[in-house]
């Protein structure tokens, strides 16, 4: 499926000179939101994936429907004071700020097959936490998945050997 007809550019947008890719109205179109979903879905399937991993906000809604479809748990990675028992945390810069992400400390556990989720894939600092938090659980990532890839920010520098998918991307 052709995903970009249902994404929407927003120039200058949180920032001057971000061009913001609007998700919203992609999951707006239940037939694109499902078939974007259901290719992720092959993916861990493909993979063997034991527990999806994905950071606030728009990493929830990518990796919650996987994880349905596949009967599998979801452990969210959240920005920091939201979560309510033990974390770890990390520090991340973004293509528009910087902030802390944590996770439970129980959330995975070691040696559990880990897909990470997101919308979009930028400068690759979130994903690139999120790895660090997963890692650091003693979770082995065997896969990164994104509906969105802006190859100008070069974020796949920082996913040297691990694997990759994209559904769209933006030059
Ligand atoms: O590759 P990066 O440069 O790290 O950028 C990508 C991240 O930025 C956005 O999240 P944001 O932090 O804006 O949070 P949100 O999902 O809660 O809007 C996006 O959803 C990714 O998680
Ligand atoms: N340009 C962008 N559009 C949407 N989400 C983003 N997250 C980081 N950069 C972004």
């Amino acid at each position: 499926m052709d995903y970009k007809q249902f994404i929407t550019l927003v120039e200058d947008w949180p920032k001057e000179g971000v061009q913001f890719k609007d998700i919203t109205t992609l999951m707006d179109n239940g037939v694109a939101y499902k078939s974007a979903v259901d290719e992720i879905v092959q993916y861990a399937k493909d993979r063997q994936v034991d527990i999806i991993v994905g950071p606030e906000a728009r990493g929830f809604i990518v990796g919650c429907p996987v994880a349905y479809a596949l009967e599998i748990g979801f452990a969210p990675v959240r920005k920091e004071g939201k979560l309510p028992r033990e974390v770890i945390k990390v520090d991340y810069g973004l293509e528009y700020g910087k902030d802390v992400l944590t996770i439970h400390k129980d959330a995975i556990k070691p040696g559990q097959r880990v897909l990470i989720t997101d919308d979009l894939l930028a400068t690759g600092g979130t994903i690139e936490a999120t790895i660090k938090l997963v890692e650091e659980l003693g979770g082995v990532v065997v896969g990164c998945a994104f509906l969105i890839e802006l190859s100008y920010l070069n974020g796949r520098d920082k996913l040297e050997g691990y694997d990759v998918l994209t559904l769209m991307e933006y030059n």
